[in-house]
């Protein structure tokens, strides 16, 4: 079985390279790769490179994700993360391959207070989510064998994350402010990349269990008490930071100026993969004390 991961260096693409290895002869690239190019802004030279690989499953790790500047971008967002997703879909039909494609809480507009479930309406308030939501449809729509996996709050060791800005600004200011009304549930990249390996498998031998699944850690928590967890447990494990205890500040999303807007409830139900696949999925404090425990080195 030939696999081709694309977006090899992302947090989600990096644990995949680990996670997806015993499935089959996997070649991983990423946007600068030689000689097969793989920048999902170049449509042509995709479609170059998937022809040439003839690869069995196609699995996109790849992304435009800087939620602020995608205001700015909106064409290059879309290009990244509609357009190319479309154009893999469409390869993937053309092989029989099986697409495997990752999206985001951010399809949705974030109203109320109850997990969403995969039928839930989607309502992007942002560039990012509108562009996510596109690519999603056009897979869908070109009738691949596909599974899309919709993540929430993803953080890894390697990469940029929430948890990895709050460390640095724990470590470099006495205050900080962080909204606390936006809920949502932390996702460690190598369990997202262990559930993707473990579906992938499971739609091989059982291919009507393809198609759309929330995938996150379980439990909920604020961007406030995610933050919190942070800087508490970065202390334990004797982490010098500036930050005074009670100087974290809950502060309203309306208060706090960003160029996106962010939905406020991002809880997204994961019952159906967890009954269809037979997986559980561990509190998110885990995957964050692991995520910790990588960055700081012990
Ligand atoms: N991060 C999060 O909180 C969440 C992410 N997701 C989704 O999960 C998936 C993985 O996200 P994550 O690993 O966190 O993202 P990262 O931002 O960590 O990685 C994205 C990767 O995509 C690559 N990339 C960006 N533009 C291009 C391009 N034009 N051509 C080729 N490669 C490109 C980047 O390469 P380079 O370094 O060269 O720019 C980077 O390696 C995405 O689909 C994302 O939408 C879903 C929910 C939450
Ligand atoms: C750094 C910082 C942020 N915030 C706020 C700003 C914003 O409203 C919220 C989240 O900020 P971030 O920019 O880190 O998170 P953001 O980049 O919006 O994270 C999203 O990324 C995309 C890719 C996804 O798919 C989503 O699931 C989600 O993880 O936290 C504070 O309140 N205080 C702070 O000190
Ligand atoms: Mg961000």
């Amino acid at each position: 079985m030939r696999i081709l991961l694309l977006g090899k260096n992302g947090q989600v693409g990096w644990e995949l390279q680990r996670a997806l290895a015993p499935l089959g002869e996997l070649l991983a690239l990423a946007r600068d790769s030689a000689p097969l190019a793989a920048d999902l802004g170049c449509p042509e030279a995709l479609v170059a490179t998937v022809r040439h690989v003839r690869p069995d499953i196609i699995v996109n790790a790849a992304a435009y994700t800087a939620v602020d500047r995608a205001e700015r971008e909106p064409a290059l967002a879309r290009a990244v993360n509609a357009i190319a997703p479309a154009v893999l879909a469409r390869e993937a039909a053309m092989l029989g391959a099986t697409l495997v494609h990752f999206s985001t809480d951010y399809v949705f507009d974030g109203s109320g207070s109850a997990p969403r479930d995969e039928s839930a309406r989607t309502a992007p308030i942002n560039v990012y989510g509108e562009s996510k939501l596109e690519g999603e449809m056009a897979i869908r729509a070109s009738g691949c064998r596909h599974l899309i996996l919709r993540s929430s709050w993803v953080h890894a060791a390697r990469g940029s994350n929430f948890a990895k800005t709050v460390l640095c600004l724990a470590a470099e200011r006495e205050h900080l402010e962080i909204v606390d009304d936006q809920i949502g549930a932390p996702t460690g990249a190598e369990l997202l990349a262990d559930v993707t390996a473990h579906a992938l498998w499971s739609v091989r031998q059982e291919p009507s269990l393809a198609g759309t699944y929330h995938v996150t850690a379980g439990g909920e928590t604020s961007r406030h008490a995610y933050a919190l967890f942070v800087i508490e447990r970065a202390r334990a494990h004797g982490h010098p930071l500036n930050v005074a205890a009670d100087a974290v500040r809950p502060v309203p999303t309306s208060v706090f100026p960003t160029r996106a807007r962010r939905p406020l409830n991002s809880r997204l139900d994961t019952g159906r993969l967890q009954s269809r696949f037979g997986l559980r999925l561990p509190p998110w404090q885990e995957g964050v004390e692991r995520l910790l425990i990588e960055v700081l080195g012990h």
